[in-house]
């Protein structure tokens, strides 16, 4: 019979994951591969979970358990009815995201794009504060914003200085605003719930879920350092704000730099550290030693660890000095 305690380690291992998102039959699944691989190369203590829609082929699901992945099917969450000419297209099967709140046997979980790659572990930002949603600023500065006041004039909340913003012609200054690629945060049923239910009375825009959970979290939401989600053009947009060395999570949104669809052609992508970062996200994707194995015994006693951490065996998390 299992004492009490090995029960407590269970659940207390199952409280904390990243999670990921796909969709499709294209070739996204490569990213969440290439992540899998990428987290299990800095030693994440949690598992990854990948929320899928019914339309990602069984072959790719296979795929992402073979890499130790935990796949979910989630039904797709879509924005009042025929109102998504508002949002981009390209954005508008990024609302299912908001399915990752159901997941309620996380107490906490943090989301990661498929094309994000971690070259640090992260861990610790599941020990900050919990009762805020935590996730990095945006840049305003390259075209997909402008359809915006703030690119209309230049102004970027990643140097506000620079171009003030013009108060009397446009009221108060824009809240600050997040880039939804990565956050963190915890799984509710309540909140669920409050966000599709808000969802259905919310007119889509151009960048579909994340403006909607910008708006949704505008109160509890704070700010974590640029090394957790560095959006690639803040490479050339910020250069003054960014210590590459120090970044953590680098997310390949800037058009063209998805590494799996690189071809070097596109504006800025022929840039020497951009290179550096697709030959960096390559060689995690390719390094057989990252692969999942059942058998790994190291691998086997991660979550164990976790859950002795967790359930007492370390009594205090000291503050994470990210935050
Ligand atoms: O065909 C697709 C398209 C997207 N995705 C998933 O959706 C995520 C978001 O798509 P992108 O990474 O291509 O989008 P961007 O990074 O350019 O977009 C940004 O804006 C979006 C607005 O919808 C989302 O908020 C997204 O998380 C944020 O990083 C992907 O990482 C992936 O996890 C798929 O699985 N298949
Ligand atoms: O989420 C979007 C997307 O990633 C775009 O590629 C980027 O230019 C935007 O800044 C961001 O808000
Ligand atoms: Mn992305």
């Amino acid at each position: 019979m299992m004492g009490p305690n090995v029960s407590t380690m269970q659940k207390a291992a199952k409280r904390r994951a990243y999670v990921t998102f796909l969709a499709g039959d294209g070739d996204y699944w490569k990213g969440v591969v290439g992540l899998a691989k990428g987290l299990r190369r800095v030693r994440a203590a949690y598992p990854l979970v990948v929320a899928v829609l019914p339309d990602v082929p069984a072959e790719h699901r296979r795929k992402l358990i073979d890499q130790g992945c935990v796949v979910r099917e989630i039904q797709p969450v879509y924005p009042p009815e025929s109102q998504t000419q508002f949002a981009m297209a390209y954005y508008v099967i990024n609302y299912s995201k908001l399915r990752i709140w159901e997941f309620v046997e996380y107490e906490r979980m943090m989301y990661l794009d498929a094309d994000i790659q971690v070259f640090d572990n992260i861990d610790h930002l599941f020990d900050l504060d919990r009762g805020s949603f935590y996730a990095v600023m945006d840049c305003f500065c390259e075209k997909t914003w402008s359809h915006t006041p703030q690119y209309g004039i230049g102004y970027c909340q990643q140097c506000p200085d620079k171009v003030a913003w013009p108060t009397a012609e446009l009221g108060p200054p824009p809240a600050l605003y997040f880039n939804a690629g990565m956050f963190v945060h915890e799984p509710s049923m309540a909140t669920a719930k409050a966000l599709l239910d808000t969802l259905r009375v919310t007119t889509p825009t151009p960048f579909a879920e994340q403006d909607f959970l910008n708006m949704f979290f505008r109160e509890q939401y704070k700010p974590i350092p640029l090394i957790y989600n560095l959006v690639l053009a803040m490479l050339w947009r910020h250069p003054e704000n960014v210590q590459l060395e120090k970044v953590k999570a680098v997310h390949y949104c800037a058009a063209g730099s998805k590494p799996w669809r690189y071809t070097g052609k596109e504006a800025n992508m022929d840039r020497e550290d951009i290179k550096m970062l697709v030959n960096k996200w390559w060689d995690i994707y390719n390094d057989e030693s990252l692969d999942y194995k059942d058998d790994d015994a190291d691998e086997a006693r991660q979550p164990m660890r976790t859950a002795l951490a967790e359930a007492g065996a370390v009594k205090y998390f000291p503050a994470p000095s990210a935050a």
